[in-house]
């Protein structure tokens, strides 16, 4: 083979230590692009899917919580102040719409001016300067026995539900309104913003850089989810619990036939179809069943068998006997079982059962993985605004995912 020198015809030692130069300069790009491709290979992609509302964003709030970048100054947590406010205003104008259409009176008559001051202001902009006034007629009308009763009542509400958070920010107006108000962690975790388009967040576990991206939940977002698709490491497909008795409030419809659609069902059906996407054949699937909270609190007051019949006769493979229909473990297993079957039906040549045990605080059950092309299906009851049970879920999920990645890594070196 020609010396690189002998290639251009000319004395050699003349070049010698261009050479070398050049050489260097080649190795060093080499072993950059040797690197950046084992930075490429360590980073683990997560996608969180799920109907609208089933907590997607809060989750992400939390990871960004926990890894210790976000909402600690007070300059990023102003930043969401009118965010809270507009939910408020939101709330209590879903609360009086529903007061009509429920045919409740208000408590005061004396509050009719008060309700016209916020149904003005929901119909406009958000306006910062009209705060006092509105947040005075809105404190006004929270305290109102006939808003209480309509609140009381709003597992009758049909299609303008209120936001999970609204009795939480309720309970705080006057705070809110308070011109040096700035939200806590706490406040950002309960804020209800639909979310648009894609966002991604990145940040690392273990030497491994995690990219969660995020999308929203409603009909009319979907169809922008198979960009995302590609090269997922594991899917975080988080269902609300607490849906079982909702039914599905679709803007896009143009008719009222599908408004007749219950949220779980179709989180259900959306698991059924993302499971099966050739994408994410090789992801691992890790199913959040968040709300226990909202779930544990509706249990008391609705019947899980009015909405799903079959739950009358379920019995977990753990329970000896059916166990109490208003108990949130056996209802939440209940909820488990109807997720595990879908999966199992994909996975050829199982039973829809599937053995679950729980962790060492006895919330967390985590059915035993089931393999499919190297996939798994992990599970975890979650409630998406608790901090310190987000912390021990996602410490599992980024521990177990850093894991693999770095044993598929070892493999491949
Ligand atoms: N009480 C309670 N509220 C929750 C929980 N998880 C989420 N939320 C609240 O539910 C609302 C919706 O949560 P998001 O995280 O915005 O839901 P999402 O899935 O991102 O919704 P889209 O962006 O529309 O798809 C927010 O007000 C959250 O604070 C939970 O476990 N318990
Ligand atoms: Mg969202």
């Amino acid at each position: 083979m020609p010396h690189f020198c002998d290639a251009i015809a000319c004395c050699p030692c003349l070049y010698d230590d261009e050479t070398k130069i050049g050489r260097e300069v080649h190795q060093r790009i080499t072993n950059e692009i040797k690197k950046a491709k084992k930075l490429a290979r360590r980073e683990i992609k997560l996608l969180l899917l799920g109907t609208e509302e089933a907590g997607k964003s809060t989750v992400i709030k939390q990871m960004r919580i926990i890894h210790g970048k976000e909402f600690a100054d007070e300059k990023s947590r102003a930043k969401w102040v009118q965010s809270v406010r507009e939910n408020v205003l939101e709330s209590i104008h879903i609360l009086l719409r529903n007061l009509e259409k429920l045919d409740i009176p208000l408590g005061d008559r004396g509050n009719q001016e008060h309700a016209t001051r916020v149904m003005d202001a929901a119909k406009k902009h958000y306006d910062a300067s009209a705060v006092p006034e509105v947040f005075h007629a809105i404190a006004a009308l929270w305290q109102d026995e006939g808003i209480r009763e309509c609140y009381r009542r709003r597992a009758e509400f049909r299609f303008i539900y209120l936001s999970d958070s609204s009795k939480y920010f309720l309970d705080q107006v006057t705070v809110l309104a308070d011109p040096k108000y700035i939200p806590t962690q706490q406040d950002i975790l309960r804020v209800r913003k639909s979310s648009t388009g894609v966002q991604e967040y990145w940040f690392s576990v273990k030497g491994c850089s995690f990219r969660v991206v995020d999308v929203g939940g409603q009909r009319s977002e979907r169809r922008k989810w198979t960009h995302c698709f590609e090269k997922v490491n594991a899917m975080i497909f988080v269902a609300s619990l607490s849906d079982f008795d909702q039914e599905l409030l679709d803007k896009t419809a143009n008719n009222y036939e599908d408004r007749t659609v219950n949220r779980m069902e179709e989180s259900l059906a959306l698991f059924n179809v993302v499971i099966q996407d050739r994408f994410l054949q090789t992801a691992s699937i890790i199913l959040l069943l968040n709300k226990t909270d909202i779930f544990q609190e509706k249990l008391q007051e609705r019947n899980l068998a009015d909405y799903f019949p079959d739950y009358a006769h379920f019995q977990p493979e753990s329970q000896p006997a059916p166990g109490p229909k208003k108990d949130p473990q056996t209802a939440g297993q209940y909820v488990l079982s109807k997720y595990m079957a879908i999966k199992d039906y994909h996975v050829a040549g199982k039973s829809a059962s599937s053995s679950t045990e729980k962790d060492e605080q006895g919330k967390v059950w985590r059915p035993q993985p089931k393999t499919k092309n190297g996939q798994l299906m992990f599970a975890h009851f979650t409630c998406a605004t608790d901090t310190k049970n987000m912390k021990l879920i996602t410490k599992a999920v980024e521990d177990r995912l850093a894991e693999e990645a770095l044993s598929i890594m070892a493999l491949r070196v």
